[in-house]
């Protein structure tokens, strides 16, 4: 017999259209349902859960008042976009999430029509949504366009950036600000402390006064709601708020669990206010499920778990994560320099700086979700003669390209780059992927740029970075575990631009920039076994190159082949210049260039992706067998 379901009102809602049907009183209901259905689905999938079990509520008001698609609904990062997805359209599709060929842990615009605007990386979504305002006015529409961004999210330099553009525009635009009070860790910077200030109710305006002015844009709200309970009514400000600074209206805060308070709120802006208006939400990350609630992450980013228990999966490793490695060494050289100092975006934990932040309280700086200042804030703590490390992920340091470019490598200021999920990044898909640091560090004059090739090489690079004092240096490592090799008690200092070799062989060069290594020392057993001698080198160096070396490894080999972890344009680049510019092309050399895929490449397991794209072993194998002319070897492979 059929069990019965245990999300009957959910069932009904395929799409925003039907949940409009609903009657306000099954709402609770719904988000109830909802808010179960999560829980299951991430329990399965892993990803993030607690951004969106935050806003539950949040986004059944939303899709309630607003008439999805046509009124654009902009989620800033997208990381709590799940509950939408399930709302629209793609319920059945959730437990793909964030697997080969399966749904985006983000809002995607190729996914769904009510996703109009993709993200991942934060604080987009009101400069985004100001442009799809400034559109439709140009072309006479009616629709509303809101945008919903964390208070995290709001401590990024583009929020404001957008925020005073709007203002002096007076566009049509709702920005939905839900404050939970958390970022991925507890939120850092004067920003935070101001809502909390907005939200604890220290800054009111007298009622009185706030209502008055209020009045006069809201009538339909004061009268039908506004004066039913003392607590929402409190929530009603007018004056001194510095978005109102900004020109929004600002409303709140206000509960945003309770739809009794979210939905005429939102229903009397969608239908009074004319320019720009910021609601301010507070929310709980993780509510509504005890060990989220309960846990100091508030399951931001969870593995795959025990419903009942919370407990989440973890795979056993043989060997620490670079981002442990990196850690542990930081900290290590930290205490025999006091001039080291580290830096964080908003990223304590994921770059390993909690733990140096542990030992070093003094010397971390957590500065928000703001990479462009944290490198330009390295920047001037390096003119004081300070060794700042600004551990900032692969793709998050794109944001910051001027700030290395002017502020850094211009002034030749010894500013440290240690670049965590440098490569594929497998869940989290192509907004993440470490793939063009290479490229746009390598091409800048100057710079210093190395790979790890194991987590012992990390470990001396953090030592060469650390005693490296004439410019910008940059070492970078994947997202997962090191390769299990046998660990430095502390690291050595690595003479600038000079490689290694691993492997001597006569006929084949593997010539290896970062964690590629391995696979290329399994090619190297393999070619040797078919009868081609083979080298295996580890670069180190994308700059300065090791010249020497790549020089005997183009004159005494047949095949040279570079393996990299990046986008096209990087290290291989930087290669083949060389060799080229030396002439030492020109004698039949096959050089052969392994890097990503020149495409955005979707979501997949890591190692599936490296496959995919022919940087493993047998990829690795196959191009040195093409690169003979052994096509019928090189098919097999
Ligand atoms: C530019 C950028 N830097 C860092 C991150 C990593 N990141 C993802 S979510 C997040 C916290 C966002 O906090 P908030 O906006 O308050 O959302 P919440 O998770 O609290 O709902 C951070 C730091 C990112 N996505 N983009
Ligand atoms: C949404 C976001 O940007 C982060 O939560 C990111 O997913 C973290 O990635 P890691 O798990 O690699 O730290
Ligand atoms: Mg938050």
């Amino acid at each position: 017999m059929n069990q019965p379901s245990k999300t009957p009102l959910l069932d009904t809602v395929r799409i925003p259209a039907d949940l409009r049907k609903l009657p306000e009183s099954e709402l609770p209901q719904l988000a109830a349902e909802l808010r179960a259905d999560l829980i299951d689905i991430v329990s399965h999938t892993g990803g993030h859960l607690g951004a969106g079990l935050g806003v539950i509520e949040l986004t059944v008001a939303l899709h309630h008042v607003f008439d999805t698609p046509k009124d654009r609904l902009i989620w800033d990062v997208g990381h709590q976009a799940y509950p939408h997805k399930i709302l629209t359209g793609r319920r059945d599709r959730m437990r793909t999430l964030r697997q080969e060929d399966g749904l985006s842990g983000f809002t995607k615009r190729a996914e769904s029509e009510y996703d109009p605007f993709g993200a991942a990386h934060s604080s987009t979504s009101i400069s985004a949504g100001l442009g799809m305002a400034v559109a439709r006015d140009l072309s006479g529409g009616k629709n509303n366009v809101i945008a919903v961004i964390g208070d995290g999210a709001m401590s990024a330099g583009m929020a404001y950036e957008a925020m005073n553009n709007a203002g002096a525009l007076d566009a049509r635009l709702i920005v939905i600000l839900n404050d939970n009070d958390m970022s991925i860790a507890p939120p850092a910077g004067a920003m935070s402390a101001y809502l909390a200030r907005l939200v604890s109710g220290k800054t009111y305006r007298s009622l009185r006064e706030t209502a008055k002015q209020l009045a006069k844009r809201l009538p339909k709200f004061l009268e039908e709601k506004a004066r039913r309970s003392e607590e929402f009514a409190r929530g009603f400000w007018t004056g001194g708020t510095m978005f109102e600074e900004l020109g929004f209206y600002y409303v709140g805060p206000i509960d945003g669990h309770n739809l009794e308070h979210l939905l005429p709120v939102l229903k009397n802006v969608r239908d009074t206010i004319d320019g720009p208006v910021l609601i301010h939400v507070v929310t709980q990350k993780g509510k509504g499920y005890g060990p989220a609630e309960a846990s100091a992450d508030k399951y931001h980013g969870v593995n795959k778990f025990d419903v009942i228990t919370g407990a989440q999966a973890k795979a056993p490793a043989n060997a620490p994560s670079y981002t442990k490695v990196f850690a542990d060494s930081l900290i290590q050289e930290a205490r025999h320099d006091e001039k080291i100092v580290a830096i964080t975006a908003a990223m304590p934990s994921g770059t390993g700086l909690d733990l140096f932040g542990e030992a070093f309280p003094e010397r971390t700086f957590d500065v928000g979700i703001a990479e462009q200042h944290a490198v330009t804030f390295a920047a001037g703590l390096a003119t004081e003669g300070y060794r700042p490390f600004a551990a900032i992920y692969s793709t998050f340091l794109q944001r910051a390209y001027d700030q290395v470019v002017h502020d850094v490598a211009i002034q030749k200021l010894p500013v440290r780059f240690p670049i965590d999920r440098a490569g594929f990044v497998g869940a989290d898909g192509p907004t993440h992927c470490g793939a063009f640091d290479i490229t746009y560090l390598a091409s800048l004059p100057g710079f210093v740029v190395m790979a790890a090739a194991d987590e012992a090489q990390l470990r001396h690079m953090v030592r060469t970075a650390a005693d490296y004092d004439e410019g910008p240096i940059a070492f970078r490592y994947p997202r997962g575990n090191g390769v299990g090799v046998e660990m430095p008690e502390r690291g050595s200092v690595l003479e600038i631009g000079k490689g290694r070799i691993v492997k001597e062989g006569t006929k084949v060069a593997l010539l290896s920039f970062g964690t590629r290594l391995q696979d290329c020392l399994m090619a190297a057993e393999e070619l040797d076994a078919a009868g081609l001698s083979a080298t295996v080198a580890d670069a180190r160096f994308a700059k300065p190159l090791d010249e020497d070396m790549i020089r005997r490894l183009a004159r005494s080999h047949e095949v040279l082949i570079t393996v990299e972890e990046g986008s096209i344009g990087g290290f291989a680049s930087h290669v083949l210049q060389f060799l080229a510019t030396e002439g030492l092309l020109d004698s039949g050399l096959k050089v052969r260039p392994l890097m990503l895929p020149d495409e955005f490449t979707d979501h997949a397991k890591p190692e599936k992706m490296y496959a995919d794209a022919g940087l493993d072993a047998t990829g690795i194998v196959r191009t040195v067998f093409a690169a003979l002319g052994n096509q019928a070897r090189a098919v097999r492979a």
